[in-house]
């Protein structure tokens, strides 16, 4: 049994490079890496993304999802960017999941820096009822670890899930796996479009090896001070594993 700290991400979702330099630069210390998505990606260019990279652990989360050929390569083009992790959606399947690890192997040649593959699960934003509108019947438990277990066993090195499915994940799949855990809400604050969601506390004592936090940082009036108090929250939880 070892000590283990959950590690606080913050996601930088802006449009705007000024924006997303800013809250780095007030996070920097505080948070233990930035997220940067689709939305600063899409409007700002790999470029910005690898200069605010550059200064801190970066989370890459394009949740690549095409077919394994399309997939191992466009990880492939990210590689010069070196995060520290990056997303694909495990609805590719196996082998794109198999051929996106092998790729990233094949570009680094130290294992320690290879950026670690994480497979999203079932979004947070999704419940049961908008599984079963895309033709998916089961609870989003049951659908978090049967793709959870495919994706590890074809290579993924950890998985993107609500704090709900932690506990059932360990039992599944051991303590190996990497556990990404977005859908977090430090208590009162506005849910917004997340539907598993669970406050920082909750998600460390169940095992989250990261959450992500976006909002209730970057739309607080003092961003620092809100990530401050995540970190502190979840120093207050102490747990072996
Ligand atoms: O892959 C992710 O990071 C992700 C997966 C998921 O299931 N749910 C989810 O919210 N995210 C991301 O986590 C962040 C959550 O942001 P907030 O809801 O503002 O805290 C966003 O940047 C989402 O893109």
């Amino acid at each position: 049994m070892s000590a283990h700290r959950t590690r606080l991400i913050a996601a930088l979702d802006t449009a705007s490079y000024d924006q997303a330099l800013q809250w780095a630069t007030a996070l920097d210390g505080i948070v233990d890496a930035i997220k940067l998505g689709l939305e600063f990606t899409y409007a700002c260019g790999l470029d910005a993304v690898k200069a605010l990279g550059n200064r801190q652990d970066l989370f890459l989360d394009l949740k690549l999802h095409d077919i394994p050929n399309t997939v191992s390569s466009g990880l492939r083009a990210l590689t010069p960017i070196k995060p520290r992790l990056m997303t694909i959606h495990a609805l590719g399947g196996a082998e794109m999941i198999s051929r996106s690890r092998a790729t990233l192997e094949d570009a680094f040649d130290n294992d320690e820096k290879r950026p670690k593959l994480l497979a999203v699960t079932v979004l947070t934003s999704m419940n049961e009822q908008s599984l079963n509108e895309i033709g998916i019947n089961a609870t989003p438990l049951d659908e978090v670890v049967r793709l959870g277990r495919m994706a590890i066993r074809a290579g993924a090195d950890g998985l993107v899930c609500s704090a709900h499915e932690i506990t059932a994940l360990r039992d599944a799949l051991g303590d190996g796996p990497e556990l990404v855990v977005p859908g977090i809400r430090p208590a009162g604050s506005n849910t917004d479009d997340q539907k598993r969601i669970m406050t920082p506390a909750q998600a460390a004592q169940a095992g989250a090896d990261w959450i992500v936090v976006g909002r209730p940082i970057t739309r607080a009036d003092d961003p620092a001070a809100a990530a401050q108090a995540i970190q502190n929250e979840l120093q207050a939880v102490t747990r072996c594993r």
